[in-house]
């Protein structure tokens, strides 16, 4: 048997995908509908001081293409606050309007990987805000996909041995660095959580940077052999004025 790497964990993650019922939306009164957006705007509000109390964080934004309109990243420090959160926004006079489209839950990870050995990786002060993630401060782009390591007779990654992985990363790792400040990765672990391995939240100003990494990611040996992916989102932040307004009919 090949050796498990070890991960750290940080806060657990709830991506919530949404599509707009624009039927109701537009059937409503304008009061009605003022009523709701101003609903999800005192949340939206709510949901930022999380950072100031580091308790969580929270993210809003549009999404491209008819797979969702809308996404609600959340960041909680337990599984139960997590639920939590999703039965208060539930509870919202908008909610009916705002149909689920897509969920993920997971928390974020850290493997071993490419840590020196002997090394503690936790003695890293740079840790916290990788396990911690403050989504206020990342770029205004996103893109959300979930994805698995393979495990097929001929390649399964959970059958290599463990120098073979480390290798293998090393060269994700150099080719995701090369991108260093123009793409920022949030790798959160879902196994045992949802229905795949992996989700991958990766942030840039600009969006065409997630389609020349993910490309080049291709063509290396981890990606190329091994990974399998769930469907993609790409979408953009926007605040809870700029919710309003694209609300607004
Ligand atoms: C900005 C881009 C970027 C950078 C710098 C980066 C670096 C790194 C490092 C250094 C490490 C290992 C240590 C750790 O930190 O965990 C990882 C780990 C991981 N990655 Fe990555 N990755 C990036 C980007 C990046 C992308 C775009 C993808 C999707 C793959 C693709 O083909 O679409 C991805 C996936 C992952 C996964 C699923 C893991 C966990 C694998 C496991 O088996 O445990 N990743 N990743």
């Amino acid at each position: 048997m090949s050796e498990p790497t070890q991960t750290i964990e940080g806060w657990y993650a709830y991506h919530d995908f949404r599509t707009v019922d624009w039927a109701s939306f537009k059937s409503m009164t304008p009061e009605m509908r003022q009523q709701r957006i101003e609903s999800l705007q005192a949340y939206v509000r709510s949901q930022h001081s999380l950072e100031d109390r580091e308790d969580g964080s929270f993210g809003s934004y549009l999404i491209a293409g008819h797979k969702a309109d809308l996404l609600f990243v959340h960041f909680r420090k337990t599984m139960e606050e997590l639920v939590a959160c999703k039965t208060e926004f539930e509870k919202l006079e908008i909610a009916d309007e705002l149909v689920p489209a897509y969920s993920y839950v997971s928390i974020v990870e850290l493997s071993s990987y490419l840590s020196k050995p002997g090394s503690d990786p936790r003695e890293d002060p740079r840790l916290k805000g990788r396990l911690e993630p403050k989504l206020s401060t990342e770029p205004k782009h996103i893109c959300f996909y979930p994805m698995n390591k393979r495990r097929s007779a001929d390649d399964n990654w959970y059958m290599l041995e463990k120098e073979k992985r480390i290798e293998l990363m090393t060269s994700h790792g150099m080719i995701g660095r090369s991108y260093a400040g123009r793409v920022h990765q949030i790798i959160t672990g879902s196994i045992g959580f949802d229905d795949w391995e992996w989700g991958v939240t990766l942030y840039a100003h600009d969006p065409l940077e997630f389609k020349k990494l993910i490309y080049e990611m291709r063509f290396d040996e981890v990606s190329a052999r091994y990974a399998e992916f769930g469907p993609f989102y790409v979408g953009h932040a926007v605040n809870e004025g700029e919710l309003a307004s694209w609300l607004n009919v």
